[in-house]
C-alpha cells in the first residue's frame, strides 16, 4: 500500500509508503487521494495527520518518473489544493525529511510539526527544477520573498530548528513529531483555517519588490553561471508577488516545462542518480558493493596537519569518529592544532544554533607527536606533502606501530599506491583515499584501489566515504588516478592557447563561460604553480636534467608548453606568491587581475619562438579543452581505471567545478555527439601529431562509429576494471 490511514480517537493517521525515501510516485498521489477522500468522508475523523513511513516524511516527486507518462497522472498540486480545503484540520508529522514535493504537501496542511533532527527544503534547483506543485506560491506567503528566496534558489536543507526560526514549521519536538502532531491536531479541532491556508494570504512586505527581485537576479546570474533552474525559480517567486495564487501556480507550471526544454534537468538528473550508483563499487573479480561487508571504523588517526590534513580530521571528527592527530615537530603540531581547534568552534557554533550540544555530534581530537599511540587506532589517513620516499618513510612506521588489523590510507593525488603498499606489512590493507581541498568542504572522495587491497579494505574506505557524508567513488590505480590524469590533456590545451595568441583570461572567461567554476588558470594560480613544476622537474621535463640541446617547446618529439615552468623560474607560483598567471593584491591575496607583465611575458615569448599569432575564439577555447578532457576520459574507461563513465562525471562535478547543468565530461560528450566530438579531434591531430593527447582514444572512435549510442550502453563496450601500474 503506498498509503495507509489509522485511527486515533479521532484522529486519522495517513502514512505515505513508499520506500526508501517515500518519493510521491503516481501510486502515493493515488493512494493520497483515496485516503483524504475517505478521511474527509469518514464522520468519525475530525482531524488529519499526515506523515511518512520509516522515520522520512517524503524526498518529494519520484525523480525518475520525470519525462514519462506516470507524472501526467493525479498532479500534486491538485493534491495539495485539496488538503488545504479541507474543512477538518491536516497537520504534517515531518521526520528525517520532507524535500521538494514532500513540503510543498506538509505546505498545504494547515500545520507542521517537525522533529529537531529533521531537515526541510526545496532542492528541486539542484536538480535542473523548479518546485511545481505550489512551492514556488505557498513559500513566500508564508516567510516572505528574501527568505523564500534564499530557500528555493539554493535549494539546501533547512535543519527543523532553522525551520522554526524562519516559520516554516510551527513547532520542533525532541521525541516522536507523529505523537506531537496527533496532539496538535485534537487540540485544533474546529478552529477556523482561513489563516493556515497559504495560498489565501497575502504577501506583506516594505521591500521595493521588483528592485529586489531584479537585484536578485543579477546576482543570481552571477553566482549560477548558465544554469537556468536558479532563474527559473526567481521568476515564479515574481510571479507570487504579482499575480493570484492560482496564475502564479500557472506560471510555475509553465516555467517546470520551459526548464526541461533546455536539457539542464536531465543533465542534472543523470548527475544525480551517478552519485547514488557510485557508491555502488564493482571490482575487477566481479564483487561488488552488496557482497562486502565493511569494517567499523571507531577511531581514526591523521598524519599531516597541512590543509589537507586539518580538513580530514575535521571530516572524521563531524562523523564523530575521534581522531588523533599527529604531526612531525611541535611548532607544526601548534599551527596545526590552533587551525584545527579554531575549525571545530566554527562547527560547534553551528550545532548549538541548530539546538545540538556539540559533544554529542563532534568527536575528539588528540594532537600528538608519538606514533606509539596510533597501535590501536582503526584506519590511518596519511596527508604529508606527495613525496614518494616520505611517504614510504611513514608506511613503515605504521606497518610497525598499528595494530595487525588496522587500514592503512594515503591521501595521495596522484602517487603510486602499489609502491606505497609494498614497503607495508600488509598491502592488503593499504588504499588511497583522495580527499579534495578543503577536506571538510569539498564533496568528493576517489577511493583507490591498488593491486593487492583487498574487497574488505575497499567495502570500508567507500563505507567512511559515506560516514563522512562524501560523494565517494572507486578507481583504480594509475598515475594521478582519473580526475588529476584528465586534467593533464586539458591544462595542456589551455597553455598551448597562450601560445597561440590568447590571454589567462581569455581562456578562463570562456571556460567559466561554460560554467566552469573558475578557467584553468586561475584554477593553477589557487593550487599553487609550484606543484606542477616540482612534479614536472622530478620527471625530468624542465630543470637541470633536461638533456642538452633538447629544444624548448619539445619533449620526447611532441609539443611541450615551458610557459609555466618560465613562470615558476620568476617566482611566480600563484596566490600564494601574489603572482602566477595573474596578479593579486597581496601574497595569499584571492581577487586576480590580468597582469600586463604576464601579457608582455607572452608577446616576447611568441616573438623569441616565432609563433604564427592565432587567437582561438570562445567556442573554439571549450571545444578543445573539454574534448580534450573527455577524450582522456575515454583512455580511462579502455584502461579499466574508471568503471563507467558516470564516475568519471560523479568526479568532475564533484571535484572539479565542472558545471553539472552540464552532466559531466562524459555526458556532454554524448551530448554534444560523439561523432562530432571524434570528428574535431581527429582533424587536430591530424594537424598536430605532435599532441598525442588529443589523438582519438579508440573507444571514443569505436562508439562514434556506431553513432554514438545512449551513455548507459557505453558499459558494455568498456574494458574490464584492472590495475594499471
Ligand atoms: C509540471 C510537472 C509537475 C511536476 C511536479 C513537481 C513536484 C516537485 O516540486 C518536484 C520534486 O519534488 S523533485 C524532488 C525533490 N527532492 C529532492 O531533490 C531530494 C532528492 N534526494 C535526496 O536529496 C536524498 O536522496 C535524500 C536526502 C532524500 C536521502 O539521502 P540518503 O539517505 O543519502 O539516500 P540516497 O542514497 O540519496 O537515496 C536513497 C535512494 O532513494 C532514491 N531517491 C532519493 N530521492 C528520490 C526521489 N525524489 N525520487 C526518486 N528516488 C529518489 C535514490 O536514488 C536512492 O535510490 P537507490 O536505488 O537506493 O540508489
Amino acid at each position: 500500500m503506498a498509503a495507509t490511514r489509522r485511527l486515533v480517537n479521532t484522529v486519522a493517521v495517513i502514512t505515505i509508503n513508499h520506500p526508501p525515501v517515500n518519493a510521491l510516485s503516481s501510486s502515493v498521489r493515488h493512494a493520497l487521494v483515496e485516503e483524504f477522500g475517505k478521511a474527509s468522508k469518514d464522520p468519525t475523523v475530525e482531524a488529519i495527520v499526515l506523515n511518512g513511513s520509516n522515520g522520512k516524511f517524503s524526498a518529494g516527486a519520484d525523480i525518475r518518473e520525470f519525462g514519462t507518462s506516470a507524472i501526467k497522472t493525479v498532479s500534486l498540486e491538485d493534491i495539495n489544493g485539496t488538503i488545504e480545503a479541507s474543512q477538518k484540520p491536516v497537520v504534517a508529522a515531518i521526520e528525517g525529511i520532507a524535500l521538494g514535493g514532500g513540503l510543498e504537501l506538509a505546505l498545504a496542511c494547515h500545520y507542521r510539526v517537525a522533529d529537531i533532527q529533521s531537515r526541510v527544503g526545496l532542492p528541486e534547483v539542484l536538480i535542473g527544477i523548479l518546485p511545481a506543485a505550489g512551492g514556488t506560491q505557498r513559500l513566500p506567503r508564508l516567510i516572505g520573498i528574501p527568505a523564500a528566496l534564499d530557500v528555493i534558489v539554493r535549494g539546501r536543507h533547512i535543519p527543523a530548528t532553522e525551520a522554526l526560526n524562519l516559520g516554516i514549521v510551527d513547532e520542533v519536538v525532541q521525541g516522536s513529531a507523529v505523537d506531537a502532531a496527533i496532539q496538535l491536531a485534537q487540540k485544533v479541532i474546529g478552529l477556523p483555517l482561513n489563516k493556515r491556508r497559504l495560498s489565501t494570504l497575502r504577501i506583506s512586505s516594505n521591500l521595493n519588490m521588483e528592485d529586489f527581485l531584479d537585484t536578485t537576479v543579477e546576482k543570481t546570474k552571477k553566482q549560477f553561471r548558465g544554469a537556468q533552474a536558479p532563474m527559473a525559480c526567481i521568476e515564479a517567486v515574481r510571479a507570487s508577488v504579482l499575480l493570484p495564487y492560482h496564475r502564479g501556480v500557472e506560471k510555475e507550471r509553465q516555467l517546470f516545462l520551459s526548464l526541461w526544454a533546455t536539457g539542464q534537468p536531465q543533465a542534472q538528473q543523470y548527475a544525480f542518480f551517478s552519485e547514488r550508483e557510485a557508491a555502488k563499487w564493482s571490482h575487477p573479480s566481479g564483487a561488488r558493493w552488496y557482497s562486502e561487508e565493511p569494517k567499523l571504523v571507531r577511531t581514526a588517526a591523521v598524519i599531516g596537519l597541512g590543509t589537507m590534513g586539518r580538513g580530514i580530521v575535521i571530516s572524521l571528527s563531524k562523523a564523530n569518529i575521534p581522531v588523533i592527530a599527529i604531526e612531525q615537530d611541535a611548532y607544526q603540531l601548534e599551527m596545526g592544532k590552533k587551525a584545527v581547534n579554531s575549525l571545530l568552534e566554527r562547527e560547534a557554533e553551528k550545532l548549538k544554533q541548530q539546538g545540538f550540544s556539540p559533544g554529542s555530534k563532534l568527536a575528539s581530537v588528540h594532537f600528538t607527536l608519538a606514533f606509539g599511540e596510533l597501535q590501536d587506532v582503526d584506519l590511518v589517513i596519511e596527508a604529508v606533502y606527495e613525496n614518494m620516499e616520505l611517504k614510504k618513510e611513514i608506511f613503515r612506521k605504521l606497518s610497525s606501530v598499528c595494530k595487525s588489523n588496522a587500514f592503512l590510507c594515503t591521501n595521495t593525488s596522484g602517487l603510486n599506491i602499489d609502491e606505497i603498499a609494498s614497503v607495508t606489512d600488509r598491502p592488503n590493507q593499504v588504499i588511497g583515499t583522495h580527499f579534495f581541498s578543503p577536506a571538510n568542504i569539498m564533496k568528493l572522495l576517489e577511493v583507490v584501489r591498488g593491486q593487492q587491497t583487498s574487497l574488505t579494505t575497499i567495502a570500508t574506505a567507500m563505507n567512511l566515504g559515506k560516514i563522512l557524508g562524501k560523494v565517494t567513488v572507486l578507481v583504480g590505480n594509475c598515475p594521478l588516478f582519473v580526475g588529476n590524469r584528465m586534467l593533464g590533456p586539458y591544462l595542456e590545451q589551455a597553455s598551448y592557447l597562450l601560445e597561440e595568441g590568447c590571454y589567462p583570461e581569455t581562456v578562463d572567461r570562456a571556460m567559466e563561460e561554460f560554467g566552469f567554476a573558475m578557467g584553468p588558470f586561475r584554477m593553477m594560480d589557487l593550487a599553487g604553480l609550484d606543484v606542477g613544476w616540482r612534479s614536472r622537474t622530478e620527471k625530468g621535463l624542465t630543470g637541470a636534467n633536461v638533456p642538452q640541446g633538447t629544444p624548448a617547446r619539445k619533449r620526447l618529439g611532441n609539443r611541450y608548453s615551458p610557459l609555466a615552468d618560465l613562470l615558476c623560474e620568476s617566482g611566480r607560483f600563484g596566490q600564494k606568491t601574489g603572482k602566477g598567471w595573474y596578479q593579486y593584491e597581496k601574497p595569499g591575496g584571492r581577487t586576480a587581475r590580468p597582469d600586463p607583465w604576464v601579457k608582455d611575458f607572452l608577446q616576447k615569448y611568441r616573438k623569441t619562438h616565432q609563433i604564427k599569432q592565432q587567437p582561438s575564439n570562445q567556442e573554439q577555447i571549450v571545444e578543445r579543452c573539454v574534448y580534450a578532457l573527455a577524450n582522456e576520459g575515454f583512455r580511462i574507461l579502455e584502461d579499466g581505471i574508471a568503471s563507467c563513465p558516470e564516475d568519471i562525471d560523479v568526479i568532475y562535478n564533484n571535484g572539479y567545478g565542472w558545471p553539472k547543468y552540464r552532466g559531466g565530461p562524459m555526458y556532454y560528450a554524448s551530448f554534444v555527439g560523439l561523432p562530432k566530438v571524434f570528428n574535431t579531434l581527429e582533424k587536430y591531430y591530424k594537424a598536430n601529431a605532435d599532441v598525442p593527447s588529443m589523438k582519438p582514444a579508440f573507444l571514443l572512435k569505436k562508439l562514434a562509429a556506431v553513432g554514438g549510442p545512449p551513455i548507459k550502453e557505453w558499459r558494455l563496450q568498456v574494458g574490464k576494471p584492472v590495475n594499471k601500474l
